[in-house]
């Protein structure tokens, strides 16, 4: 049993200090969710916590102290989390792909949150956008609750050289978390937690979903329907303007992703278009005009690097023997050269 004091609480993943009823302190960064049970520890919130002081039940999914028996054989040095090291790397690896080809981008459909899944196209496109991830770490996967993301987050993660299994985190009742339970703490340190969130969902296209792009340019006109797809404030027919889609997507970044970030934690994140345009215009700081000229590919993935608070763009990884790719920072050349270590 342990007690812990939470420094941060943000959303449902926390750094967190622990303190054992033996005395011994063990800090770090632990995903937690609210649960009753099983593997419950009894964590006490310091009034500093959001959450507000009293006690909870907590369940610590994954642990990455250096103190705990949870470690990584490819140890990043970003997620070397002793206060010290933190200080001084403080890094973390962003990875954003937009899923790959949807069998409605095959048919030029508005699409929005109506659930389509991937072409074959889409397909390869996922697998090559993970060659070009192999080696880079990822600890926490980010995806939208629809299908073709997370069908692009999967089939890209077949292609890592570190073989975790991206495992998707079942919260939405008390009955999926506990029968989704993994009792083996060696296979939880061989696992990656893939968190589904709607906030990521591309944005929700009202009366345009289902309708055939061409034709509703021919009906509406090229400008009108420019508009609706590309301006920051105009909404289509019933729909979300890119604005209102920013409100839920970057507001759920800000407050469940940057954390993880800010851990030391290297997240990949596989949403959409718009969803992606709104949260690479937050990390950019793109004006609302420069952001009209913001395209996105399917399945090329965008790496950024999260240093002292702030994300520095390095492009899209151009494939897995890139040699600059991975010299962008000493962490991940270092951590590819473990993975050579590794597996040869
Ligand atoms: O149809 C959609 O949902 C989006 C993304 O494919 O289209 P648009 O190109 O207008 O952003």
């Amino acid at each position: 049993m342990a007690t812990a004091v939470f420094h941060r609480a943000v959303g449902t993943l926390q750094s967190c200090q622990l303190h054992y009823n033996s005395g011994v302190h063990d800090s770090g960064n632990f995903l937690v969710r609210l649960v009753p049970k099983p593997f419950i520890v009894d964590i006490r919130l310091s009034k500093r916590g959001n959450y507000g002081s009293g006690e909870r039940k907590f369940c610590v999914i994954q642990a990455s102290t250096s103190s705990t028996s949870v470690s990584d054989p490819v140890s990043c040095p970003s997620n070397n989390n002793t206060r010290e090291s933190r200080k001084k790397s403080n890094e973390a690896a962003l990875i954003l792909i937009r899923h790959g080809e949807s069998l409605w981008n095959e048919k030029n459909l508005f699409t929005g949150c109506v659930d389509v899944p991937l072409t074959r196209k889409g397909v390869e496109e996922a697998i090559e956008a993970g060659k070009r991830i192999s080696n880079i770490p990822v600890d926490v996967i980010y995806t939208s609750s629809l299908i073709r993301a997370q069908m692009t987050a999967m089939l890209a993660m077949t292609q890592h050289r570190r073989r975790k299994v991206p495992i998707i985190i079942h919260n939405e009742s008390e009955q999926a978390r506990t029968w989704s339970q993994i009792y083996s703490e060696d296979t939880m340190k061989q696992s990656i937690p893939v968190i589904a969130a709607w906030q990521l969902n591309e944005r929700m296209y009202g009366e345009l979903q289902g309708l055939n792009k061409q034709e509703t340019a021919d009906r509406f006109g090229k400008e009108k329907v420019h508009e609706w797809r590309r301006s920051y404030d105009i909404p289509p027919p019933n729909g979300e303007s890119l604005e209102m889609c920013a409100q839920r997507a970057v507001a759920y970044f800000k407050e469940s992703i940057e954390p993880q970030l800010l851990s030391g934690k290297n997240v990949m994140i596989a949403a959409h278009g718009n969803s992606l345009r709104s949260i690479i215009m937050y990390l950019d700081q793109l004006t609302s005009q420069e952001v009209i000229s913001l395209e996105l590919s399917t399945g090329i993935p965008m790496l950024y690097i999260f240093k002292e608070g702030k994300f520095i763009r390095r492009g899209s990884p151009v494939g897995p023997m890139e040699a600059g790719v991975y010299a962008y920072t000493r962490g991940l050349a270092l951590y590819r050269q473990k993975l050579d270590e590794m597996l040869h």
